[in-house]
């Protein structure tokens, strides 16, 4: 009998609510892939997929995948695309999945079971980043979706506790044995686990879990019940923002943030800055933190404001974003609206309140 186990590619799912690190943990694994060629597959539930430019590179395949969640509205576009990787003349040695946040990893664990795809990968990990400093609260509107990704976990990053006291952590701890008593747990920063949880079967076979086939949990997957037909359009909604001509300053930056409606819980982008200097910003807004990381750019090519946001439906409508984020550009950036003092340009934080 062909034993389909060894020569199908193995394939890891990156989950996680809105902003918890899975871009920061992607990273991480690939800078130290140690000559193994992975293949990337990043989602980004708004139309600009932001995430795949914050991805470093990888040898071999970085595959967007916009404007729709994988777990549902785009799931036929992961298949397509996990097949081709599966087909191309030097496959993958591995395949990683950088979900959306707002993706249920049981759907998109679900995409592979069907008969065109289950010979090709074998879904090995499924790791799930919690914001330690963004406990998932019981009434939030997203709570429901936050569960459901620590439930799936094989591997549960408990990541960002620089940001938490340890009672807090113990916490956090507490609340993910109860929600998930199998998983193993890691508690970091900035995703720095020990890669030997992901890949190293011998290493993960040591730590006591129930096999997939016995777990309840994941035969769930083979039954109807499901998220098929499901969207998220209900949950969350994502906003862009583009311009190709307009530069902001940190001060401007700053009102955009500090105007934003508490309904968004995410947002993420590229700003062109008025530096002068050459360098954009990456720009990042989690729950109530926010940053800007100042980075080079390319000599001769002018960088466009790209900006998501994603959060709460209705919270606003595209045009008073627009509005927005031009009253905070025209008035910020005006030299009489005040001085613009800025301490620390490598590491500029502002909290969100
Ligand atoms: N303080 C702190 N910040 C972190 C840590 N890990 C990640 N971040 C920051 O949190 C922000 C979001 O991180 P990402 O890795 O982009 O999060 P994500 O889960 O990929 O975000 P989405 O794809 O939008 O859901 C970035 O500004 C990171 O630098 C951490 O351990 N501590």
């Amino acid at each position: 009998m062909l034993d389909i186990s060894s020569s199908r590619i193995p394939l890891t799912i990156i989950g996680g609510f809105l902003g918890s690190g899975k871009t920061t943990l992607l990273n991480r694994i690939i800078s130290s892939a140690d000559g193994r060629r992975f293949a990337v597959i990043v989602n980004d539930f708004g139309d600009i997929n932001i995430d795949a430019r914050l991805v470093v590179s990888v040898e071999g395949e970085t595959i967007a995948l916009s404007n729709g969640c994988i777990c549902c509205v785009i799931r036929d576009d992961l298949v397509t695309e996990v097949q081709k990787l599966c087909r191309l003349p030097d496959p993958p040695e591995h395949i990683i999945i950088e979900s959306s946040g707002v993706s249920r990893p049981l759907s998109i664990v679900d995409s592979f079971f069907r008969p065109e795809i289950r010979q090709l990968v074998d879904v090995q990990t499924i790791i799930t980043l919690l914001d330690a400093d963004l406990v998932v609260d019981e009434a939030a509107t997203y709570a429901d979706i936050a569960y459901a990704q620590i439930a799936v976990a094989d591997l549960v990053v408990v990541n960002k506790i620089d940001l938490v006291s340890s009672a807090q952590r113990a916490a956090v701890r507490a609340q993910v044995e109860r929600i998930v008593p199998r998983a193993r747990i890691v508690e970091t920063t900035f995703g720095r686990i020990p890669l030997a949880l992901l890949f190293d079967h011998d290493v993960s076979a040591a730590i006591p879990r129930l096999p997939r086939e016995m777990d309840p949990t994941h035969l769930h997957v083979h039954s109807a019940n499901d998220d098929h037909g499901h969207d998220h359009s209900g949950d969350f909604s994502s906003w862009g923002y583009r311009s190709t001509e307009k530069s902001f300053s940190f001060n401007a930056i700053q009102r955009i943030v500090e105007k934003l409606p508490r309904g968004i819980y995410r947002a993420k982008g590229l700003i062109r800055l008025t530096l002068g200097n050459g360098e954009h910003g990456i720009f990042q807004l989690a729950g109530r933190r926010s940053s800007l990381k100042l980075t080079p750019s390319t000599p001769g090519v002018a960088v466009t404001t790209e900006i998501v946001f994603i959060g709460q439906p209705g919270t606003i409508t595209d045009n008073d974003l627009r509005d927005l984020i031009d009253d905070a550009w025209r008035t910020a950036n005006d030299p009489l609206s005040g001085p613009h003092i800025v301490t620390d340009l490598r590491a500029f934080q502002v909290e969100f309140v």
